[in-house]
């Protein structure tokens, strides 16, 4: 099956010791709404991954960021987060600007090693956020 390329940051205050991480609750689709991912989107044709994920994060945060390290998955190296999907996803840091939910999200929340389970992630992202959690220090 092919599946449609979405590239996602890990938005962290601290590319070596992250100890929180950024969610943003969906707005859109109505059947997503209300659930929490990693801020992102569907690379386009023809666009690099970071291109497209510099762009995304612009688009819907209005900010810039420095790219950390990918984080590899366990479906061909990547994430295969809906059956029509598949997720690559790198660490991130804040680079300029101030995160808001500008499209696409209505709310943006910093979750600690304590927090991060308080919202309802996609179904698809639960295996990548317990693989995070073990990264966040206390
Ligand atoms: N951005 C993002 N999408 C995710 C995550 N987990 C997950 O299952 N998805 C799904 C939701 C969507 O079906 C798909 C990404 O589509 P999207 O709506 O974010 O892409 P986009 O911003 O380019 O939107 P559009 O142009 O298609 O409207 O992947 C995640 O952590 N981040």
């Amino acid at each position: 099956m092919i599946r449609r390329l979405v590239v996602a940051a890990a938005i962290v205050d601290s590319l070596d010791r992250p100890a929180r991480l950024l969610a943003a609750r969906r707005s859109q689709p109505a059947e997503l709404a209300r659930r929490w991912e990693f801020p992102g989107g569907k690379a386009e044709p023809g666009e690099r991954p970071d291109e497209a994920l510099h762009r995304e994060l612009h688009e819907e945060l209005g900010v810039t960021v420095t790219l950390g390290p990918e984080v590899p998955g366990p479906d061909d190296g990547a994430w295969f987060i809906t059956e029509r999907h598949v997720l690559r996803l790198w660490m991130a840091t804040l680079a300029g600007g101030e995160p808001a939910p500008l499209v696409e999200h209505d709310e943006l929340r910093w979750l600690d090693a304590d927090t991060l389970w308080d919202v309802d992630w996609l179904d698809g992202d639960v295996r990548i956020v317990k693989l995070l959690a073990d990264r966040l220090v206390s």
